[in-house]
Formats: structure tokens, sequence, C-alpha cells
């Protein structure tokens, strides 16, 4: 792909389209299929940089997963419960689930497992998920010694008991021990300290869990308890991914167009389908089918949301807010700050590129939409950030969105798709 990517302004988009599986859900079934007794496959799984990272170190773990990328199927060995490799070295570019899902996992192991990814993974926190690993019996360190990977894991297994562990950074600690849990020597408990951030995806981990045989008692998510036990492998479908799908159901909104997302209805398991919640307290109409959800953009207005359970969703919805009357505020997300960028600094110096009047707050930010005007936007190597703001291009001529493959981390194709489904060339 070119170094940049100037996107075409487009006439209401009318359509539909299956975005690729579900980056959470992919990653969560193959930790829970590795750690299975017996043989998973799971379907409609999402082919990108993130879920390619995960597989190769399961691989480098001893679990034998094979992937036919055609058919969007991988097929997993579970190792029931005892990983093969004692000794293994993890590259895991910049994806926090993978990092904090195998850090826990290997948790789970006997041996000594080293874990590092690129420069801006080494800035993202993970100091709350050792301390709480160290807590249940495991030698673990940040080798810099700045609670931020690489990190090292020396283990003889997880010993279990009660521990605690902090939600206020990001819920994949959470997650991460969850899906260990059941291979400790007895059963965990595990206290949520601090405000939990980001509360679907933990409910999602138990929901998977429990789709393989693990029933976690999981109460107001403030006190969670793990039974020993072991998953039990199976065949397993993979929703379409709901926030890669919000970049669709915006480019209806921005447009004033009408586009049905196929594969995902409100009871998915992705808490990011309430991304249309939002778009409907702006005005657009939302349809919700048993299999798909349907937008159908309108005039909007702005509105104050608190996107803390939904926050992949924010640069989306700022995007979206361009287009509306009066400004947007959206709060609760200062957790923005630790993903694959600043994700309330730099989408406040974009946004500003483009014309916005942007106040930043700690933990969000208020757009007033002003008067648009052409821009190169930067995009940190964050895929969101290449992804959302391309969508003001399909109304505003001159948006040029500069090293657009990063969206590899979890849609590849987005470009190609967004231009089918509008309908108009990108140069
Ligand atoms: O568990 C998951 O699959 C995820 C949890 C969220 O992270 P935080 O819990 O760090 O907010 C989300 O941003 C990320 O894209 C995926
Ligand atoms: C925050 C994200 O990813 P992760 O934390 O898994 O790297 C994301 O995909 O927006």
């Amino acid at each position: 792909m070119t170094s940049r990517i100037e996107i075409a302004p487009s006439p209401p988009i009318l359509g539909s389209i299956l975005p690729p599986g579900s980056k959470s859900l992919t990653n969560r079934a193959l930790v829970i299929a590795a750690l299975a007794q017996g043989k998973s496959s799971l379907t409609g799984a999402l082919e990108s940089e993130d879920t390619h990272v995960m597989i190769d170190s399961l691989r480098r773990l001893g679990i034998d997963v094979q992937h036919d990328r055609r058919a969007k199927v991988i097929d997993v060995t579970g190792c029931d419960g005892v990983i093969p490799s004692s000794d293994a070295d993890l590259f895991v570019a910049n994806s926090g689930t993978t990092i904090r899902f195998l850090t826990a996992m290997v948790a789970a192991g006997k041996g000594r497992y080293r874990l590092d990814g690129v420069q801006r993974m080494r800035e993202r926190p993970i100091r709350d998920l050792l301390e709480t690993l160290s807590a249940l019996g495991v030698t673990c360190r940040s080798e810099a010694e700045n609670g931020c990977p690489p990190v090292v894991v020396e283990t003889s297994g997880l010993v279990g008991g009660v521990a605690q562990i902090a939600g206020d950074i990001s819920s994949q600690y959470l997650s991460g021990l969850l899906m260990a849990a059941p291979y400790a020597a007895q059963g965990v408990s595990l206290e949520v300290v601090g405000e939990l951030v980001s509360k679907p995806y933990v409910h999602m981990t138990t929901a998977v869990m429990r789709d393989f045989g693990v029933n976690v008692d999981a109460g107001d998510l403030t006190k969670l308890v793990i039974p020993h036990g072991k998953y039990v492998g199976r065949q397993y479908a993979i929703e379409p991914d709901a926030s890669a799908a919000s970049y669709f159901w915006a480019a209806a909104a921005i447009t004033g167009g009408s586009v049905t997302v196929e594969g995902l209805s409100r009871d998915a398991l992705q808490g990011d389908v309430a991304f249309c919640e939002c778009l409907e307290q702006m005005g657009c109409q939302v349809e919700y089918g048993p299999n798909s959800i349907k937008v159908v953009g309108s005039r909007m207005r702005g509105i104050c949301v608190d996107m803390n359970a939904i926050s992949d969703t924010v640069q989306t919805l700022a995007a979206v807010a361009l287009f509306a009357d009066g400004p947007t505020t959206v709060t609760g997300v200062a957790h923005n700050r630790h993903k694959e960028t600043d994700r309330i600094g730099d989408l406040a110096c974009e946004l500003r590129k483009l014309g916005a009047v942007v106040e930043e707050l700690e933990d969000g930010l208020t757009i007033v939409p002003s008067r648009l005007q052409p821009a190169e936007i930067e995009t940190y190597n964050d895929h969101r950030m290449a992804m959302s703001l391309a969508l003001v291009g399909l109304r505003q001529p001159g948006v040029v969105i500069l090293n657009p493959a990063c969206t590899g981390k979890t849609y590849p194709n987005y470009f190609e798709d967004l231009s089918r489904l509008a309908g108009v060339e990108f140069q």
C-alpha cells in the first residue's frame, strides 16, 4: 500500500457489508482453545496483525495452530492446560490483547517466557497485571522496571487463591487472568480495585469461557470467582468485528445514507454495538434485525456521552461529531491515552487540523464543529485514527490519510471495503 491515501467525497452511501471477524473474540477463542482439552475449529476468525502475533506466539509455545486463511478458519489442538514449551520469546507487535492475555496464560505454564513488542508496546502499562500474577505465586517483572513490556515470566504454575487486580487502566488484565485462572492449582478469586474500565469486554471473556465449559461467578464485576477446571475444545463461530462496523455505521451518518452491517445484532457479545445508540441519540435511525443492524443517516445534533464502555469507538464518534449541529462531549475515556497512541491528545490534534475547535479534557474531549478544511492526517500508527478520520473525507474534499497500512492491525482491507461500499475510488 502507498504511504498516503486521499479519500474521495461520496454521495449518500447505500449498501450493506460484512466486516471481518472480531479481534477480541478471535484472540480470546485462540487462548482458550490453546488451553483446552481436544481440538477446536474457529470459523469467521479475523486475519490481521493482532491475530497473527497471537497465532505466532501460541505456536512458539508449542501449540498446534493451523490457519486456513482463505476459509477464515483456525484449527487449534489444545494442550489440556500443559503448555508444551518451557522457554519461549514472544513478539506481540502492538497487540494489547495478545500481551495481556499471554502474560497471564504463560504464568500457568512451567518455565521462562519473555514477551516484547514494538516501541509503543514498550510504553503501554502492564504493571498491575504483573503484581497480581506475583500475588498468585509467579515470578514476573518488567525488564526495564518501568511497568511496561518487555515482560519476563518465570513460573512453575499459578498457585491460586484470592488476589486483587486494578481495573482502571485496562480491562485486559482481568480478562487475561480470568482465562488462565481455571488452570491454577486451586480456585481463584479476583477482587477488582478501582473503577473497572471497558466492562463489556469482561462480560465477553466470561461468555467465551462459558462457551468452552468454564463458568465464572462474575457478579457485578467487583469480585469474580473462577473454579479450577478445564476448557473443552469445540467448533466456535466468531462474530464480525463491531468496532470495525462502527466505521460503516458512521459512514451512513456522515453521508446521509443507509448502511446495514450483517452478522451483528443488539445481543452481540461485543459491547461496541452500543455505538449505534450514540448515533441514535444524535438523530440517526437505527434498525436492529436478528442478524443485522442498519443505520440511516439524518440531520444530527451534538451529544454528551460517557464512552468508557465503548472506548474503541471514540474516534469514530469524533468523526461523526464534525457533521453535527452543536458540540459533542465525550467523557469517561482516560484509559484511551494508553492505547495504540494517546487517543485523546493526538485525536484532538488531528481534529483541529480538519478545522474543528477541540477542548481536551483529562478523560475525553469536546468537539465543536466548525468549517472543515482539507488536511493531511497523521495516524500515529493507530489503525483507528486512520479508519475513523478517513470518514471525514467522504464529505470534505482533500482529506489525506498518512500511513494507511496501519489499518493492518485489525483490518488490512479497510480502504478497499470502504471504497467499494461508497462506490468511489481513493487515490
Ligand atoms: O479485551 C479486549 O479485547 C479489548 C479491551 C479494550 O481495551 P481496554 O480494556 O484496555 O480498554 C479495547 O480497547 C481493546 O481494543 C480490546
Ligand atoms: C486498543 C486496541 O487494541 P489493543 O489494546 O488490543 O492493542 C484497539 O484495537 O483499539
